[in-house]
């Protein structure tokens, strides 16, 4: 049924994002952005004339925990608050009433100038996987496109097709000798994130990659230093 359907295709895209996402980028990715501890990569991809460039991002960042960066990111909440490239989000399925790892959305895009304005139906799913015993368990979103017959494709707006995912591992930096004692200074969250965006309809390839080249690194900026704030006093969520 739905649910079942459902379930194994969110199992099939975690898993392949599991194994493939934090592997390193080969030569074939060009680093378009590097900043601090921030680097973004990018794969020239064209389908039927389309520009479909995969992108990657390795970030490091201090004083969070991998579960408090996929909270922020998963979490509607928030979403406006780091969130600059929308118009507007909306939660408009709950597959799972009694769990809520996933969530259906609908957004409008803010209009990219010259494309035409874009929104986006996706299912969002929140993870956490143990790895081995001592270390910290990798924390991941998965943002996949779906059908949805809340979300019918309406003109003017072309629809997007996206498989984003978060993915983040959490580092004790000098572990202090009782695990209660760790502060925000011990913390770092290595995260990779990819981003498999087909615009869904036909924009002029430069203007795309310059875009892309422009809004992702900033948003990722925006998004992590969002968290950061966030998260500054309040209790470590691990
Ligand atoms: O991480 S998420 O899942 C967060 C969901 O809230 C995510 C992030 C970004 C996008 C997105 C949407 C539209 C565009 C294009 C297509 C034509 C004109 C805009 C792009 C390309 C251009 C790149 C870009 C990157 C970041 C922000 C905006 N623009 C990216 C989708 C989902």
């Amino acid at each position: 049924n739905e649910i079942s359907n459902l379930s194994i295709e969110i199992e099939r895209i975690v898993q392949d994002h599991l194994k493939y996402d934090r592997e390193n980028v080969s030569d074939l990715w060009e680093l378009i952005h590097h900043e601090g501890e921030m680097k973004v990569y990018r794969r020239e991809v064209e389908e039927n004339g389309i520009v479909v460039d995969p992108l990657k991002c390795f970030h490091t960042v201090k004083g969070v925990t991998g579960h408090e960066i996929c909270h922020y990111f998963f979490d509607p909440l928030y979403r406006m608050e780091w969130e600059t490239t929308l118009d507007s989000t909306k939660v408009i399925e709950t597959p799972d009433k009694d769990n809520l790892d996933t969530l259906v959305f609908f957004q409008i895009h803010k209009r990219v100038w010259p494309a035409a304005q874009r929104d986006s139906c996706f299912w969002s799913h929140i993870r956490s996987v143990s790895t081995n015993e001592e270390d910290q368990p990798v924390w991941i979103v998965v943002n996949y496109t779906t059908d949805h017959p809340l979300a019918p494709i309406k003109s003017p707006f072309v629809r997007l097709v996206a498989n984003v995912a978060l993915t983040c591992e959490t580092q004790i930096v000098e572990p202090p000798l009782n695990p209660k004692d760790i502060k925000r200074e011990n913390l770092r969250c290595k995260l990779t994130y990819v981003a498999f965006v087909n615009p869904g309809g036909w924009a002029p390839a430069a203007a795309l990659r310059a875009i892309a080249k422009r809004e992702y690194p900033k948003f990722l900026k925006r998004f992590t230093s969002y968290v950061v704030e966030q998260t500054r006093d309040k209790p470590i969520l691990f």
